[in-house]
């Protein structure tokens, strides 16, 4: 049976990955938070589950390059120093890295990705996420990636789509922009829109996670895809694909 080990043990994700684990036919080795030594847990574990923290990314995945284990990575808030960490990785061991486990948001963002590509130029693209009060980032890991697949329906990426944030915007909407809004409250596990907008008629795609098992479940049929995989870079889309 393949040994997980989960970084931000002592978290909302982590508590319910080890909780799901079982179910799956998956040990849980053990974790580590804030106060651990990610090496001891590395050195346990089959393959190693981080739903923690931007700022724990180098110290985790070091620990993962020295016990040369697979690890999945669950952190949102990275920023591109975070994946350069992370490239740099996957020459030496298998890494996947997502925004969002879930089997839906899989499915979101191809049909995402196709109404871009189908609907055209005359139609605005606003995505509305809304989390908990306690979500340290904004916005979320998987708005980018929804932005992301809209981006490369239209033909282009994030970046060059002109990514607005529309907290705070008033006045006219610049057409081939993409906006993201956030909304922070209460206990919301996750909900996205992707709202289509043109003259008359507008499309709205939408995705509510109601428990972090949705979460849990597909970080561990990532881990156990992700176990004894080669070098590299990996995406959820893989794993979902098989
Ligand atoms: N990819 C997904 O599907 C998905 C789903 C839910 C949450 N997330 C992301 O996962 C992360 C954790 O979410 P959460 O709701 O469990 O948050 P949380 O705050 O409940 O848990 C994070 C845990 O990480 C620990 N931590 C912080 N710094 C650490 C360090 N240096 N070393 C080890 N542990 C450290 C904290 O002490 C805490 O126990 C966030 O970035 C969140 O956005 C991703
Ligand atoms: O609770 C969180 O934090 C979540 N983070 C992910 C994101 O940033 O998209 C996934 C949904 C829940």
């Amino acid at each position: 049976m393949t040994s997980i080990g989960i970084y931000g043990s002592l978290g909302r994700m982590g508590q319910a990955i080890a909780a799901a684990a079982p179910g799956m036919s998956a040990r849980v080795a053990g974790g580590a938070d804030v106060k651990d030594d990610p090496l001891a847990i590395a050195a346990a574990a089959d393959v190693l589950i981080d739903f923690s923290a931007p700022q724990a990314l180098e110290a985790h995945l070091a620990a993962a390059r020295a016990a040369r284990k697979p690890i999945v990575i669950g952190t949102t808030g990275l920023l591109p120093q975070h994946h350069a960490l992370i490239d740099a990785a996957a020459r030496e061991i298998a890494v996947l890295q997502t925004g969002n486990t879930s089997l839906g948001i899989g499915l979101l963002q191809r049909l995402v990705r196709e109404a871009a590509a189908r609907l055209g130029p005359d139609w605005d693209i606003e995505i509305v996420e809304m989390h908990h009060r306690n979500k340290a980032d904004a916005p979320s890991g998987t708005a980018l990636m929804l932005g992301n697949a809209a981006a490369a329906g239209m033909g282009t990426t994030l970046a060059e789509a002109e990514v607005t944030d529309r907290a705070g915007t008033i006045g006219p909407r610049s057409s081939g922009t993409i906006g993201l809004a956030s909304l922070r409250g209460g206990s919301v596990v996750g909900d996205h829109s992707v709202v289509f907008a043109t003259n008359g008629e507008r499309i709205e795609l939408i995705h509510r996670a109601d428990d972090r098992a949705i979460f849990a479940r597909g970080a561990v049929k990532a881990a156990l895809w992700l176990a004894g995989k080669p070098a590299g870079r990996y995406t959820m889309d893989q794993v979902l694909g098989e």
